[in-house]
């Protein structure tokens, strides 16, 4: 056995984000649909004389290397609860966009943590696991079980969703980032004085991930922060109008964004919508996926 751990993880993008009225700890209840999509970090695990980050890839600059890196969160959380000394070097394969809506960050954080507990055996369940990830961030859980799921509460308590096909997606990628908490905190400046409606999942949405129908899934996407992220960055809407005169069958921010999601009906007009939205210069980059995808995964050791 080598030592060394290697997890891939997905990103993810809400299907569907109904956000609630702000809680008093800050937060905001949702009821939020996740999809894990096939574009992967992979965080290797490998024993080293101190904790240490390193981070690869085109973004990998944008990524801290101290202790604020979820990745290294997790492996202090998950050494602390066992008594595990946490010297670990831990490298980052960055593919997720940075700041970009797609839990980047959460789950580097996931794989991470699944990678330490493999490395040093720490023998956690799976429970265990989901619980330090829920102390991580709101989006860290699912990124640990991926595939499809409804998260209530701050995101964090996770109920499994059927999926009953495969969904095709394009991702632009802005330039810069998005600051979530910008995000949210616009979305209470635009609803202020309003009566926000307790979140609910919609089932028009449930029936449509179900069925695998693309169509279906087109007519119920819906994310709440959307407003909040076009008014925080208004060049979006061209971004949104570039994918659907492609011919994507839905546009919509993802998360907290700036990436926008396409959805598209298949493989060959998903690579003809990334062509055009690159064309059309209202993006840095334009990317190709399939859902729903696994979970953080040990991908060799
Ligand atoms: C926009 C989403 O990505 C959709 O999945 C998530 O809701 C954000 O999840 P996240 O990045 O893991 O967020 P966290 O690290 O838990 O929280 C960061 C900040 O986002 C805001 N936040 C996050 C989750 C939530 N349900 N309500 C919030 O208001 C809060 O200001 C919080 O301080
Ligand atoms: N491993 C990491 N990878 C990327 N960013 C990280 C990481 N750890 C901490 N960060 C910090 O988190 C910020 C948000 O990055 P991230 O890529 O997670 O955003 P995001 O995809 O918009 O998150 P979410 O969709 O969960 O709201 C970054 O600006 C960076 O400072």
């Amino acid at each position: 056995m080598s030592a060394a751990v290697t997890v891939r993880v997905p990103a993810k993008v809400n299907v569907q984000l109904a956000v609630g009225a702000a809680r008093p700890d800050g937060f905001h209840d949702l009821a939020n649909v996740f999809l894990a999509v096939g574009l992967y970090d992979e965080v290797t695990a490998t024993p080293a004389d101190a904790l240490r980050v390193t981070c690869s890839g085109p973004d990998a600059a944008q990524v801290p290397l101290d202790t604020t890196n979820l990745a290294a969160r997790a492996a202090l959380a998950l050494a602390e609860r066992y008594g595990v000394d946490p010297a670990v070097h831990l490298h980052i394969a960055k593919d997720i966009p940075v700041a970009g809506g797609m839990a980047g960050g959460s789950a580097d954080g996931a794989a991470a943590l699944v990678a330490c507990d493999a490395l040093w055996g720490t023998g956690a369940s799976r429970d265990e696991l989901l619980a330090i990830c829920a102390e991580l961030g709101s989006d860290v859980p699912f990124s640990l079980v991926g595939g499809a799921a409804l998260g209530t509460g701050r995101g964090e308590k996770l109920t499994p969703i059927e999926v009953g096909g495969v969904f095709h997606w394009v991702f632009a990628v802005a330039d810069g980032g998005l600051s979530t908490p910008a995000v949210y905190g616009e979305f209470d400046r635009l609803t202020a004085g309003t009566e926000v409606p307790e979140p609910a999942a919609s089932p028009a949405l449930l029936a449509a991930l179900r069925s695998g129908d693309p169509d279906a899934l087109a007519a119920a996407l819906g994310n709440d922060l959307q407003p909040a992220a076009l008014s925080l960055r208004p060049s979006l809407a061209d971004t949104l109008a570039a994918g659907t005169a492609a011919g994507a069958l839905a546009a919509l921010v993802s998360g907290s964004g700036p990436t926008t999601a396409f959805l598209v009906p298949d493989e060959e007009t998903a690579r003809k919508t990334a062509d055009a939205l690159l064309a059309s210069g209202t993006c840095r980059d334009a990317r190709v996926a399939v859902s729903p995808a696994p979970g953080a995964t040990v991908a060799g050791r």
